[in-house]
């Protein structure tokens, strides 16, 4: 069993359940043509261990590169092959060329002989390179943390706030969410929605500057003691300046609203953009100075190997990914599953 989240010890006389209760019906009536957030339980039979959906999800990726080994020589065209599958993956240029010529290297070094010993080689060198992006997220050092969330249109912030709360409330954390998303109405409806139906907090403003949503935010998650204050904010493409501007304003407004906050600022990437997903992680890392990723979307995509990608240009920690829409779709990103699945 691992944990989610890893979490400062409590002191026993912690209440296991939120400290706060929820606030009075937010002024949202639950609507049958908004989209939900998640579906709130799972049927049994549908729930599947996460190797095997982490596994199902990385299939494409996975088939790409696996079959490459499959009786064959160790030879310059395997090396080719092996080349073409990794850029394929979205692995980029720069990972490509260490991981071949690192591989290469200790094919020599070692006497590797046949196919399946270079597979192991280059698992191990694929793990080596993914561990340091590996990061538990850690919860309790601060009351509350606060947590920005950025992304790109539909990256899947929305989504991944709302399952991360959830998982958060099974862990016994009290969270607040804003609907720092005052672009889209919409978006905030359907977060103010599934908040009602989770008995989670969401502030909301109908209209106005997402910096003030969030300022409210962290000083009503500081004033009831709340564990966790999550900001979501609107979609936006690092191209458009005036909104990357807007973006930073809220994280000042959040060290206004608590020194030091945001303690957590998460760009949500989907992971099926690929190389896409890299320059996201550049500019929304030089704009606010990432804490960590989120990468969603991971299954069905034949593009997993942006996350070497990402370990070689810009390791920012990669704190969970997603396989799917259900809420334990999202789990912790631990590098020996991720290298497993692609390669077991
Ligand atoms: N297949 C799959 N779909 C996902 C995953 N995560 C999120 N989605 C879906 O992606 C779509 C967009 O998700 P949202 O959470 O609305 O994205 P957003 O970034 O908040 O979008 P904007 O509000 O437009 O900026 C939804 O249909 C989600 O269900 C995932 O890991 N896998």
């Amino acid at each position: 069993m691992f944990s989610f989240f890893k979490k400062k010890p409590v002191a026993p006389e912690a209440p296991a359940t939120p400290a706060v209760a929820p606030t009075p019906a937010p002024s949202v009536a639950p609507s049958p043509e908004l989209p939900e957030l998640l579906p709130i339980e799972e049927p049994a039979e549908k729930k599947q261990s996460w190797m095997a959906r982490l596994k199902a999800g990385l299939a494409k990726t996975s088939n790409n590169l696996s079959v490459l080994f499959v009786g064959a020589k160790i030879d310059d065209a395997l090396y080719d092959e092996l080349e073409a599958a990794l850029l394929m993956s979205d692995a980029g240029v720069d990972a490509t060329t260490y991981l071949l010529d690192t591989l290469k290297r200790r094919v020599k070094e070692d006497k590797l002989l046949d196919a399946a010993a270079v597979k192991a080689a280059l698992k191990q060198l694929l793990l080596e390179l993914l561990t340091p992006l590996e990061r538990p997220f850690e919860l309790g050092r601060h009351t509350p943390t606060v947590m920005m969330i950025a992304g790109v249109n539909g990256a899947g912030k929305t989504t991944t706030i709302g399952k991360l709360a959830k998982h958060m409330q099974t862990h016994g954390q009290s969270v607040l969410l804003a609907a720092g998303d005052t672009f889209r109405a919409a978006a905030r409806e359907q977060l103010m929605v599934w908040g009602q139906r989770n008995n989670i907090t969401v502030i909301s403003q109908a209209s106005g500057d997402p910096a003030a949503v969030a300022f409210d935010a962290v000083q009503s998650g500081k004033a009831k003691g709340l564990d966790v204050v999550m900001v979501d904010t609107a979609g936006r493409l690092p191209t458009q300046l005036h909104l990357m501007e807007e973006l930073k304003k809220v994280q000042r407004v959040l060290g206004k609203g608590m020194e030091g906050a945001p303690h957590e600022t998460l760009l949500v990437i989907d992971g099926n953009t690929g190389q896409n997903a890299l320059a996201q992680v550049k500019a929304f890392d030089d704009a606010l100075k990432l804490t960590g990723l989120v990468i969603t979307k991971l299954d069905g995509t034949a593009k997993g190997g942006v996350l070497a990608a990402i370990a070689r240009v810009r390791p920012v920690p990669v704190y969970f990914i997603g396989v799917g829409e259900k809420i334990d779709d999202l789990q912790p990103f631990v590098a020996a599953e991720f290298v497993e699945a692609l390669l077991g």
